[in-house]
């Protein structure tokens, strides 16, 4: 047998986009790459445990031992859900990644999705896309970025309401569905992982605008999505869902139209579900969407905070420096320093 070498490539994505808290996502040119190689066991090659090299955004933080690393975790789940116990011998991966860690531009979901698709190569599973979605959603319950990080574009999606048997299966606590440590010498980890129920996660791709580009400004502090996410109500106005629901609705539509109109866009890019509650976490928050506005600057449509933040995307057609180096000093009075990149969207992941 010869050696086999294979790349994953998986898209940054920015979710929410204002009003579509846990429904929309959007992928961007931030790529988590992994160049993995088999080397067949030989005399010269004794079997040996996978060995992980990481460059990049997260690289002197990320773990480099395969049962703690999140994306050979999540292989290693999806493996043993297809009765392989073990990672196979002599696996090298080296991984390179552009997407900065806890920001708001979907690190987690990335390294979720190359997971799957990880085990689904390591084991010759050949998943189908719907099904490595949902191993995904076993791992990353809102459906957001994994499924614009595996499809690519602007996405909408929903998670299938589940009956009881499979309500039971994909609520099982993700310390079982991804335990951290090896089994004890001599044992092996049980062949009945929670499997993930069939066909969870349903999306819809909508149009995107060819004109329209991401200005991605960084704040320099990490802000975890649980720690994001322990801020927000339990419950909601009817006032504010429907200001959500209204606007969510247009935008849909509206980012995809030629010419994009920035008097509509900036409106709908507005949300009352999770960033009133989330400026406590992120001074200047709502001194950057209220003060850079279409006509202040320019070839600006929207500007919202990029999934659960600290990071702030604006959506534009021109006039990137300036909302970005505006964007700075606003946070810049706040004591916080940031840094910013300009995107494209672009399609899914990619295994080559
Ligand atoms: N490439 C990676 N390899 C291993 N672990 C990763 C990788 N990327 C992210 N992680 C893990 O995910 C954590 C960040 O996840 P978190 O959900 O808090 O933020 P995010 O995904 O960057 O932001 P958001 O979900 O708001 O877009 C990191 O601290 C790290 O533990
Ligand atoms: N919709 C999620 C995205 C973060 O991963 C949130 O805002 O919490």
């Amino acid at each position: 047998m010869s050696q086999r070498t294979f790349t994953v490539r998986v898209p940054a994505t920015s979710a929410n986009i204002g009003p579509g808290f846990d429904v929309v996502g959007l992928s961007l040119s931030l790529w988590l790459t992994l160049k993995v190689t088999i080397t067949p066991s030989s005399a010269e090659s004794p079997p040996s445990p996978p060995t992980l090299s990481y460059t990049g955004e997260g690289a002197d933080e990320v773990p480099l031992d395969a049962y703690k690393n999140l994306t050979t975790r999540v292989a290693l789940y999806v493996l043993r859900c297809h009765g392989i116990p073990k990672f196979p011998s002599n696996v090298s991966i080296h991984v390179d990644n552009q997407i900065p860690f806890g920001r708001g531009l979907g690190s987690s979901g990335a390294a979720v999705i190359a997971g799957v698709i990880l085990g689904s190569e390591l084991g010759q599973l050949n998943l189908a896309q719907s099904r490595v979605l949902d191993f995904a959603l076993m791992v990353e319950r809102h459906p957001d970025n994994v499924t614009a990080a595996l499809v690519g574009g602007f996405v909408g999606s929903y998670l299938r309401e589940l009956d009881a048997v499979a309500t039971e299966a994909a609520s099982v606590p993700l310390s079982e569905v991804l335990p951290e440590y090896p089994p004890d010498a001599g044992e092996e980890w049980g062949l009945n992982p929670p499997q993930p129920p069939i066909g969870i996660g349903h999306y819809v791709r909508f149009g995107w605008s060819r004109a329209i580009r991401a200005v991605a400004i960084i704040p320099r502090f990490e802000l975890s999505t649980a720690k994001a996410r322990e801020v927000l109500p339990t419950s909601y106005s009817r006032k504010d869902l429907v200001f959500n629901l209204q606007r969510l609705a247009v935008l849909t539509t509206a980012l995809a139209q030629e010419p994009p109109d920035p008097e509509l866009i900036y409106e709908a890019m507005k949300d009352r579900v999770h960033q009133p509650y989330r400026k406590t976490l992120i001074p200047g928050l709502p001194e950057v969407t209220s003060n850079i506005t279409p006509l202040s600057h320019p070839g600006l449509l929207g500007i919202c905070l990029s999934g659960a933040g600290p990071t702030i995307l604006a959506l534009a057609t021109d006039g990137y420096e300036k909302i970005a180096e505006d964007a700075r000093i606003i946070f810049r009075e706040k004591g916080i320093e940031v840094d910013w990149k300009l995107l494209d969207v672009v399609g899914g992941s990619t295994i080559s």
